[in-house]
């Protein structure tokens, strides 16, 4: 029996780009991508999300819409990593880099999606687009997808 995980995954926005960091260690090095992690016990996925970005790059983000739900199943391992997808236009404070994170914004046609996560894209249309989406994702590694599926849901 599978035992599944919550992160939170934070995309924040401006009408031209879009906010991604740098991973600087740990889980999914030295890719680019949105800001999140684990939810701890004792916090909403919400609360947990504010927390991540906060940590990772200094910013406290306001106004978080929920646009996707993603699970990722590592072959070999039981659990299931379910991420939260959120993003937001509203944010204050200033953008500072952490021993997590290099934050930079990317003009929303040049997503570096060569050091991303493979399933990246898959579903940054579905987010770049405005739709709501649910995604599953069993990978070999980090780097070699063996199923998915996708889909667009009318709310989440
Ligand atoms: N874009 C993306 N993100 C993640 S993990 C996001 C949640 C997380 C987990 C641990 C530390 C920080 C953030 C992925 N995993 C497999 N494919 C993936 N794609």
């Amino acid at each position: 029996m599978s035992n599944t995980k919550l992160f939170s995954l934070v995309f924040v926005r401006n009408p031209e780009e879009i906010l991604l960091g740098l991973k600087k260690r740990g889980f999914g090095e030295n890719m680019w991508n949105g800001f999140g992690g684990k939810v701890e016990s004792g916090e909403s996925i919400i609360q947990g999300a504010i927390r991540e970005v906060k940590e990772e790059c200094g910013i406290i983000v306001e106004d978080l819409k929920k646009i996707g739900i993603l699970q990722f199943q590592f072959e070999g391992a039981e659990t299931v990593l379910e991420v939260h997808v959120f993003e937001t236009y509203q944010y204050h404070g200033e953008l500072t880099e952490s021993d997590e994170m290099r934050p930079k914004w990317f003009n929303l046609k040049e997503i570096p999606f060569k050091q991303m996560w493979p399933d990246d894209e898959y579903w940054f249309p579905y987010m770049l687009r405005g739709e709501l989406f649910k995604g599953y994702f069993l990978y070999r590694g980090q780097d070699l997808i063996l199923k998915h599926n996708i889909e667009t849901v009318e709310e989440l």
